[in-house]
């Protein structure tokens, strides 16, 4: 069978597509040499961050009700809304626990780049098999990060099980696929021009996320 338009994207940039999924930070968790006060600082950021991408998957979920399409996309981009909304109470539950205080988050440059980038998609002018190209690439990022951390021989802290397991696990897994099967069914009928754009904005993505992560390891 030949390779979906996805499969291809991720083989052609598979450099950058690692350094977004095996990031230094993943690996830390992952051997257990991970600097907690980088992961508390993670914690503030992806607060604001997941507060920046509801609007934008809000925005892709009304392009998908605009679209004649398979009815299943709205129950699966309604189903990341609700994960999106635990994600949220997630993070506060867990700041709490890292005494973290939410509210006095100041949001650094790799995020509000970021967000403003989602921001820009939300546009009614972005088209939706570039807008579900780019949700599911965010959500494959963090669910190849976490399952990886899982995987046989990790010496994961304890107190961060409970964080890779919210990514990594088998549930999160099949909702990535999902998405990946609506993004690439809408690829597969895209003209050459939306292809085009839909793979710059997720080499976009990936650096992002690059970024996100250095962010997070980095000073202050
Ligand atoms: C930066 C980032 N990327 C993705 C996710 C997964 N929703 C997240 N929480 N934060």
């Amino acid at each position: 069978m030949d390779a979906t338009v996805t499969e291809t994207w991720v083989n052609k940039h598979r450099l950058l597509y690692d350094s977004a999924t095996r990031h230094p930070f993943i690996l830390s968790i992952r051997d257990g040499s991970v600097d907690f006060s980088s992961f508390k600082k993670w914690l503030g950021q992806d607060y604001i961050f997941v507060r920046s991408f509801v609007p934008f998957v809000a925005s892709t979920l009304m392009k998908s009700c605009k679209e004649r399409n398979d009815e299943s996309d709205m129950e699966v981009i309604l189903g990341g809304m609700a994960s999106l909304n635990d994600e949220i109470n997630w993070f506060k539950k867990e700041a709490s626990k890292f005494h973290v205080s939410l509210t006095s988050v100041i949001p650094q440059n790799a995020n509000v780049k970021y967000c403003s980038f989602l921001e820009s998609l939300t546009s009614s002018e972005v088209e939706y098999p570039v807008a579900i190209s780019v949700f599911w690439a965010i959500e494959a990022v963090y669910q190849e990060s976490f399952a990886h951390c899982l995987e046989d021989g990790n010496k994961i802290p304890q107190e961060l099980q409970e964080t890779c397991e919210r990514w990594g696990n088998e549930g999160f897994g099949s909702y990535c696929k999902l998405l990946r099967d609506i993004a690439d069914r809408c690829l597969q009928k895209a003209s050459p021009d939306v292809i085009a754009k839909a793979e710059v904005f997720f080499l976009r993505v990936l650096e992002h996320e690059v970024e996100f992560w250095n962010m997070s390891v980095g000073e202050p």
